[in-house]
């Protein structure tokens, strides 16, 4: 009882003013709740609307479909310091694990996935002539999907420039223009900041292709001023090699690709195109190309021969292996990569870096390996090619993504000796592309020179010859993979080494095959 003391109502009191540093205390503490709650709910309606779109149906193999969740989840990682300081600060008591919490919002797409979202939507758009509108609004490969709202649209161009110091490129350019001259036309109820958004994205746009003298860029950046007089105008930085015409009409039409490149996207798109005139006297034999059936006596493929289609006879030759893996194995090596695969790189000068040439993630399944768990496809290759064993190596697993695909190469180790008659280093003598899926549209293995195109069909391995018989290269073989459209592609590649092969394939001074 407190009431009938005056000495213990002052004690009371007292203690109350005391508290005073407490009471702070739980003000912070619960300031930080509500902060703590009001991410959690954040979180909650991404995940919301994320389950809302996979609910659909929709799948992420959907390049549009693809950047919307990126978009989505992004939110959350953009979050994800303010959980940081919450966890880090020891304040949470809440009932869940607040560390799966924190591994869950690493495990999110990053600004770098989104920029890479858009890009890989770029170069769809340039390699596959997709149209603007279609992509604004959802629909890829002639799949729909609910089309994207204004912010997403801008986000995307947004995306699309982030590091574009790095990735220089017109269609790159071209990419942002188009959609937003689409954007111009087509949204009739714009509102202010709208346009004003637009224009400013344009004039950044233009003026990283050198064009702030440009008739064109003093008339939007006039509508700009008018619509925002504080508006922060982006300046000419970065004054790149490929503005085509003083007038910066670039964005009206294509860009002029070299040859190869054009020849590249044709045989992407399926379009017709004519070998190079160096290798049509060895096209010729193609009238009388063969499609066989092939065990040479080996335990592993005299019950079920492996049928082998020449797509090139000669100089190089070019064949595919028909049902070379079973859908077991398929299956078994996508699902042993997966935890390994990581992010293709080449060797630069800063080190190793994410390959702007190879959009894809790759792991090497060493030989021991294949041969314990895979043995029958290694033997069918074996077979098959009469190689010797000794000289295979391991196998690398190659799984694309988003408009994920491989520029112009050759598979050689050491390119820089390639045209050394004397050559004797060990380089990679036959390449053998295992598909491990179909891929629904895109995705094709092609060879420029040669203007052949091959669609992966799962389970058949595309196979070439590198390299002359005196062991330098040829060049013909040179080949890319199409970005994926749609769908997803998986790849083993079998190389084989010259030195071991001597048996198998005698070395001459000639150079044919
Ligand atoms: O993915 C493809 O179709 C070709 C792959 C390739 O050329 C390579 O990995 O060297
Ligand atoms: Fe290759």
């Amino acid at each position: 009882e407190i009431f009938s003391s005056m000495a213990k109502i002052k004690d009371v009191l007292e203690l109350v003013q005391d508290y005073d540093v407490k009471v702070e205390f739980f003000d912070n503490y619960i300031r930080a709740q509500e902060q703590y709650l009001e991410y959690l709910s954040e979180i909650l309606e991404v995940a919301e609307n994320v389950d809302q779109l996979l609910s659909k149906d929709l799948s992420p193999e959907h390049p549009a479909i693809a950047f919307r969740y990126f978009n989505d989840l992004n939110v959350i990682h953009r979050l994800k310091n303010k959980v940081d300081v919450f966890l880090d600060e020891e304040r949470n008591n809440m009932q869940f694990d607040s560390e799966e919490l924190r591994d869950f919002v690493a495990e999110l797409p990053t600004e770098e996935d989104l920029n890479g979202t858009a890009l890989g939507i770029t170069r769809l758009k340039a390699s596959y002539k997709l149209n603007v509108s279609d992509i604004a609004n959802g629909v890829i490969a002639n799949r729909p999907s609910r089309p994207l709202t204004l912010p997403e649209i801008l986000d995307m161009i947004q995306y699309t420039y982030i590091n574009f110091e790095e990735v220089k490129g017109g269609n790159i350019l071209k990419f942002g223009l188009d959609i937003l001259y689409y954007l111009d036309r087509t949204w009739t109820q714009l509102t202010e900041k709208e346009v004003a958004e637009i224009l400013t994205l344009q004039l950044k746009i233009l003026s990283f292709g050198g064009c702030i003298c440009t008739h064109e860029y003093k008339h939007l950046l006039s509508s700009l001023i008018l619509l925002d007089p504080n508006a922060s105008v982006p300046s000419n930085t970065h004054c790149i090699s490929f503005t085509r015409s003083p007038d910066c009409q670039y964005h009206r039409e294509e860009f002029a690709l070299d040859r190869i490149l054009e020849t590249f996207y044709k045989l992407c798109r399926n379009e017709p195109v004519n070998p190079i005139a160096a290798v049509v006297p060895y096209l010729s034999k193609q009238r009388h190309l063969v499609c066989k059936y092939v065990h040479n006596n080996h335990p592993y493929i005299i019950l079920q021969p492996v049928q082998i289609e020449y797509l090139n006879e000669d100089r190089p030759t070019v064949a595919i292996l028909h049902d070379v893996v079973s859908r077991r194995e398929r299956t078994d090596l996508r699902l042993h990569a997966l935890d390994f695969l990581k992010r293709s790189t080449v060797t630069t000068i800063k080190g190793r870096v994410p390959s702007p040439n190879k959009i894809s993630q790759t792991m090497i399944v060493e030989n021991a390996i294949v041969n314990k768990y895979f043995p029958s496809f290694r033997q069918r290759l074996l077979g098959v090619t009469k190689l010797a064993s000794r000289s295979f190596e391991s196998l690398k697993v190659s799984n694309y993504g988003l408009g994920g695909g491989y520029t112009i190469h050759l598979d050689l180790l050491f390119p820089a000796v390639k045209h050394n008659f004397t050559d004797t280093t060990n380089n990679r003598l036959t390449t053998m592309v295992t598909y491990l899926t179909d891929v629904e549209n895109g995705g094709a293995t092609v060879f420029p020179d040669l203007g052949l195109r091959v669609r992966p069909q799962k389970g058949s391995a595309l196979m070439f010859f590198n390299l002359f018989r005196n062991g330098t290269s040829n060049n013909f073989t040179k080949h890319a993979s199409c970005p994926v459209l749609y769908g997803e592609k998986w790849i083993a590649n079998q190389w084989v080494l010259r030195n071991g092969q001597e048996f198998a394939y005698k070395c001459d001074l000639s150079n044919e095959w």
